[in-house]
């Protein structure tokens, strides 16, 4: 997932416009909370209205209403023809309450966790959570409930088509544990997809109340236990009994000893061949936006954290589980997958360019991006710049001993796939992390896995080739403007930026290309 484009904070991108950005980030939730109160969306799905109209039926002011509508139509919400306003794609499919894909009951949920916010000074000193809700009525308590658990399904719904595909090769039957359901979303669409399946879902009294509307609702009623019992104790189920469990968006609620708790009770109820999913965020995935939800844990939670992929895996080793690497979804979050056996993983359906741009940005990358081949540019003109205008012209990895522009291009159309990864100096580390990369891509399963870093070859300082001849061939490798690669136009396409350096003190980016497949 790219980062929003507010989050740009690449040092050659940015000044005081980026700390600008941050500093007014609550103008845009403002804007898309007070829409979605006022249902601006819903209103508009039949037919684009006019600014009279619109304020007609939302029973405000005309013209700051107009003004509103223009914030909308910039956020890419709204568009707008002569006098009408209309809906835009993502407006329509997400923001109209009719709609299956329906997210503005998440939304409203982040404006309610939003107040406590304003104590993160608090937290910071008191080390937790300050925020203490005022009592309620225990009509407000299950209103409240209700418009979480509402939150959590709109979510839930989406995540889970996400999840889903991981699973198409197989055919699970038998029972399913969804621990901590919420609504029963992500057992749902398990339900749904595989027919032979039960479930059992284990939360809170109040919250299963909804939950059971809900499944009602989907008809699935008929195929669901639900079982209110306290996670965090003894599992009252019965062990070594369970084809899948679902724990989806449950650990950051909790700290190390009770995730640990959580994970070995799943552990144990798990049948031999059976499959522990593990839905959440991650640190090593969209990591700002990790840590920011970690934050919110911080204010919004007694002891909740998001962890690393890293320690889930260790924790699930520690039960005796074999786990796939963090599998990112298109989304914030990402999962795992464990099983007491390791050969049911191989049944699992798992992109492995994902996994393994996942397991090389670990390396130390600052972004690791898919691109297909065909996004790569060779000019005729490139490694000219390297002929007339560099000092290392002739050595041994650089032109005219490395790949000729003709050359690059016919070696691309063996290729569709590959990566473009992002480091920074020195340039020998650069360069070894990159053969690390491409030491990954092999080991992945990728034969054909050929890295072009950049610059001119520094793993052995000083260099050692005599006479011409490279002794370390084995690990030196081209860079891609010496191969032919407009470097510039190849990471643009891409989506990345860079620029040109202008002073000494500019922040110096590198890019490395590694073809996959
Ligand atoms: C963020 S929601 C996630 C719901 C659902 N798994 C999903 O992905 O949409 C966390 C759920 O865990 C439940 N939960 C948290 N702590 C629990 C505990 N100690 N015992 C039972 N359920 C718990 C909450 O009530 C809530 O429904």
């Amino acid at each position: 997932m790219k980062p929003l484009p507010f989050l740009n904070h690449d040092p050659q991108e940015t000044g005081p416009q980026y700390l600008e950005n941050l500093a007014t980030g609550y103008w845009f939730s403002e804007v898309l909370f007070t829409a979605v109160e006022l249902d601006v969306f819903s209103h508009l799905d039949q037919a684009g209205k006019s600014v009279e109209e619109i304020a007609k039926t939302l029973d405000t002011d005309t013209r700051a209403t107009e003004r509103f509508l223009q914030a909308l139509c910039s956020l890419g919400l709204l568009t707008r023809s002569g006098r009408y306003y209309y809906n835009t794609k993502i407006a329509s499919d997400y923001l109209v309450k009719s709609k299956e894909n329906y997210q503005g009951r998440s939304v409203l949920w982040r404006r309610y966790l939003s107040a406590p916010w304003r104590d993160l000074k608090s937290c910071l000193k008191a080390g937790g959570r300050v925020f203490q809700p005022a009592p309620e009525e225990s009509e407000q308590l299950t209103d409240r409930i209700r418009s979480y658990i509402h939150a959590m399904d709109d979510i839930a719904g989406v995540k889970t088509r996400e999840m889903l595909p991981v699973f198409s090769n197989l055919s699970i039957k038998g029972n399913i544990l969804d621990v901590g359901a919420g609504s029963g979303a992500v057992s749902a669409g398990f339900l749904e997809r595989f027919n032979e399946t039960k479930a059992t879902l284990v939360d809170l009294p109040g919250v299963l109340e909804h939950a059971a509307e809900l499944l009602r609702h989907r008809g699935l009623e008929d195929r669901v236990t639900l079982l209110p019992a306290n996670i965090l104790e003894p599992w009252p189920v019965h062990k070594g009994t369970f084809d899948l469990i679902i724990i989806s968006n449950v650990l950051h609620a909790y700290s190390e000893n009770e995730a640990a708790h959580i994970l070995a009770e799943a552990g144990k109820c798990l049948k031999p061949g059976g499959f522990l999913l593990i839905h959440d965020f991650f640190m090593e995935h969209c990591p700002e936006k990790a840590s920011l939800f970690d934050l919110n844990m911080l204010i919004n939670t007694y002891n909740g954290k998001v962890f690393t992929g890293k320690w889930v895996r260790s924790r699930l080793a520690g039960e005796g589980l074999f786990a796939t690497g963090l599998v990112p979804l298109g989304s914030d979050t990402a999962i795992i997958v464990a099983s007491p056996e390791q050969e049911q993983l191989a049944g699992l359906c798992l992109n492995p360019v994902s996994l393994l741009a996942a397991k090389i940005k670990d390396l130390g990358f600052g972004k690791v991006c898919s691109i297909s081949v065909d996004t790569v540019h060779v000019p005729e003109w490139a490694d000219l710049r390297c002929r007339f205008g560099c000092g290392e012209y002739g050595k041994p990895h650089c032109p005219p001993n490395s790949p000729s522009p003709a050359r690059t291009r016919e070696v691309l159309k063996d290729y569709a796939r590959a990566l473009l990864l992002e480091g920074e100096p020195p340039t020998g580390e650069f360069q070894r992390n990159v053969l690390r990369a491409e030491r990954e891509a092999f080991k992945a399963g990728f034969h054909k896995a050929l890295a072009f870093w950049a610059g001119p070859c520094s793993l052995c300082e000083p260099c050692r080739a005599t006479g011409g001849i490279c002794h370390n061939q084995r690990d030196a490798r081209p860079s891609m403007e010496g191969s032919g690669i407009d470097v510039f136009e190849t990471v643009r396409r891409a989506g990345f930026s860079l620029r040109t350096l202008s002073r000494r003190d500019d922040y110096v980016k590198y890019f490395a290309l590694l073809l996959l497949e």
